[in-house]
């Protein structure tokens, strides 16, 4: 397998693609980092496959570069790329046994019958299928034939590895197992991999690194702590869990609102007296019978889910709908119409650019 030292990062500017008038990629400039697992984020129709199909070679971008190794590859045509590819069907070969669909590729560049089977048991090992070579394609489960997807997409040792969806034919437990499972596989290869996704558990689960994407524009890119913990804007905070967004005006030293001043831990640098949105976690939102010193408001509780694990509180505060997670606990309860006081606390709020107005 070649190692990440081999292989440059793969580096977008300025790559745009557009269907006739339509712009579904606006132009993207990133970075993905030599040997590291990359997630393209968004809800459906934000453009993350139309991305990842440029970077294949199946479409080609309508303005911008794609440079590998120092070389602009956008102009090359998918078979010039040595890319493995997974797609969200796994497109395998229903005609052809296990070992010969994972070896295709390898007949197809000529490479001789001795050496095919040993590559393809060699990858069925490492997908933990070493004893299903022999198999037919319909034999499998649906986890299976995504390592038989996986192994194929190897067979030709490609400088990275493009996943469209992966876990989205399989099932919940499956998914979360297989996630795992690709992301262990993907370390010890350390092969550079780009995997679309629009479900936030999996990129978080998966990624170094996450670019999240809506309406064909990049929103942001980091680190998954980096995404959860400090997102750039309120889409970007909706989208990667659950958030209370909260519109106010800056003051000096926090955030105004209604009649009530919020000291912020980060300010955003936006200065006094602009309209901005307070960002806040509901596992960090505080629920107490008393007044709290700082940083509180009152608050009905107008719905509780429990999920066992925690319990999540819907709250009427003056300054709106707010969400609070706190512990699940057989022993406490909380109800519908009970008035507590909440409380965020100052080291958990940030402050992000005001939710643009759908009128304006
Ligand atoms: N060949 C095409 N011709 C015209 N429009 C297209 C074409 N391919 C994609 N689009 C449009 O571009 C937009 C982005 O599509 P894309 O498939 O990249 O989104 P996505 O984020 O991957 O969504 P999904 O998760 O639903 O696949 C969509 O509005 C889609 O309809």
């Amino acid at each position: 397998m070649k190692g990440a030292e081999e292989v440059s990062d793969l580096i977008l500017e300025d790559v745009r693609k557009e269907f006739g008038s339509f712009v579904a990629v606006q132009g993207a400039n990133l970075t993905f980092e030599a040997g590291k697992l990359t997630a393209l984020l968004g809800p459906s129709g934000c453009g993350k496959t139309t991305l990842l199909r440029m970077i294949a070679g199946l479409e080609g971008p309508t303005k911008g570069r794609i440079l590998l190794n120092g070389q602009d590859i956008a102009p090359l045509p998918a078979e010039k790329r040595k890319f493995g590819m997974v797609f969200q069907s796994f497109a395998l070969f229903p005609h052809l046994n296990v070992a010969r669909n994972v070896s295709y590729s390898l007949r197809i560049a000529g490479v001789d019958a001795a050496t095919r089977r040993a590559r393809a048991q060699e990858l069925l090992d490492l997908v933990q299928l070493g004893d299903k070579g022999q198999n037919r394609v319909g034999e499998l489960s649906g986890g299976q034939r995504q390592r038989v997807a996986i192994a194929r997409a190897l067979a030709q040792e490609p400088e990275i590895f493009l996943l469209d969806e992966p876990m989205s034919a399989l099932d919940a437990k499956l998914r979360n197992d297989m996630q795992m499972e690709l992301r262990l596989l993907q370390q010890r290869l350390g092969i550079t991999t780009i995997v679309v996704t629009h479900d936030q558990r999996e990129a978080m689960t998966m990624a170094d690194r996450i670019v999240v994407m809506s309406h064909g524009r990049v929103e942001q890119v980091g680190t998954p702590q980096e995404i959860y913990h400090r997102p750039a804007n309120a889409f970007v905070a909706s989208f990667i869990g659950n958030a209370n967004l909260l519109q106010g005006l800056s003051t000096e030293r926090g955030v105004r609102l209604g009649d009530t001043e919020f000291a912020v831990a980060d300010h955003g640098g936006f200065g006094a007296g602009r309209a901005v949105t307070l960002f806040c976690r509901p596992e960090a939102v505080r629920l107490s019978d008393s007044v709290p010193a700082a940083n509180g408001l009152p608050g009905t509780v107008t719905f509780v889910r429990d999920e066992g694990v925690a319990r999540e509180v819907h709250l009427d505060t003056p300054a709106g709908h707010v969400t609070a997670e706190i512990p699940g606990s057989f022993h406490e309860t909380v109800r519908i119409g009970d008035r507590v006081h909440v409380e965020f606390p100052a080291d958990t709020l940030h402050l992000l650019p005001a939710i643009e107005s759908k009128a304006a």
